[in-house]
């Protein structure tokens, strides 16, 4: 008969081998508030892996993927792609990075977006960056952007504003609520809003180098 299963291997199910969770915070804010811009320098500094959930939907969508048409129209009209989605994305990309810090832009845009991504990786974030942007200077940034996106016109944009109000602020007050947000003014320039989330981030860990 078999050998019966060793004390190594029982030792490991039993919770001695249990992996640590990754570290992770959301980046929110509404549409052209500077999500993108500021997360490129948070990498710089602070060695996270950077994922924006419009990005990974912008790839799947010319991926020539079962789903691809369906992002395109929800993209399009400004409307929140149905989170399984996005969160398989976001959890391939965790996963093939090889690193435990992640950044993650743009998400959870709804409700149903981050009870999704608990129920499915079981992590909550450290804390959730907003930053907080007047309307009008969001318009003016996204009609200045310049990157060739099909959202990135008035008619749309007004969309993603109402669907920031309806759905997305209601996640940033429940953030708020448990005290995890930390709001910063990104209607300043560039450097003066890093300075802000430099010190947000400087109280968990420099990067070492
Ligand atoms: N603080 C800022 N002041 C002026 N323009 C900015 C600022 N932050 C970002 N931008 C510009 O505004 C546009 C939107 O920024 P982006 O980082 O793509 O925002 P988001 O990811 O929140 O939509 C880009 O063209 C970017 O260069
Ligand atoms: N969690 C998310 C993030 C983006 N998206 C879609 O992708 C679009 C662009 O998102 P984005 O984060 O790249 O846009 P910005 O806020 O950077 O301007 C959104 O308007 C949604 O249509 C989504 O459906 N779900
Ligand atoms: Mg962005």
């Amino acid at each position: 008969m078999e050998t019966v299963v060793d004390a190594s291997t029982s030792e490991e199910a039993n919770g001695s081998a249990v992996e640590k969770k990754p570290t992770v915070v959301f980046v929110l804010g509404g549409p052209g508030s500077g999500k993108g811009t500021q997360c490129a320098y948070i990498v710089e500094h602070f060695g996270f892996s950077h994922f924006s959930a419009g990005d990974l939907l912008r790839a799947e969508m010319n991926s020539g993927s079962e789903n691809g048409l369906m992002i395109r129209s929800m993209i399009n009209e400004g409307k929140i792609v149905p989170s399984q989605v996005t969160v398989n994305l976001l959890q391939q990309a965790m996963e093939e990075s090889g690193n435990d810090k992640f950044l993650i832009d743009g998400f959870p845009r709804n409700e149903e977006n981050r009870a999704a991504f608990e129920a499915d990786t079981g992590i909550e974030p450290a804390f959730v960056l907003f930053f907080d942007c007047p309307k009008e200077e969001m318009e003016r940034r996204i009609l200045n952007r310049n990157q060739g996106r099909e959202d990135d016109n008035i008619e749309t944009a007004r969309k993603r504003f109402k669907v920031f109000l309806e759905s997305s602020l209601p996640v940033v007050e429940y953030y708020e609520s448990i005290g995890k947000l930390q709001k910063i003014d990104a209607a300043r320039a560039i450097e003066e809003v890093f300075e802000s989330v430099k010190t947000v981030f400087a109280s968990i860990n420099e990067k070492e180098d």
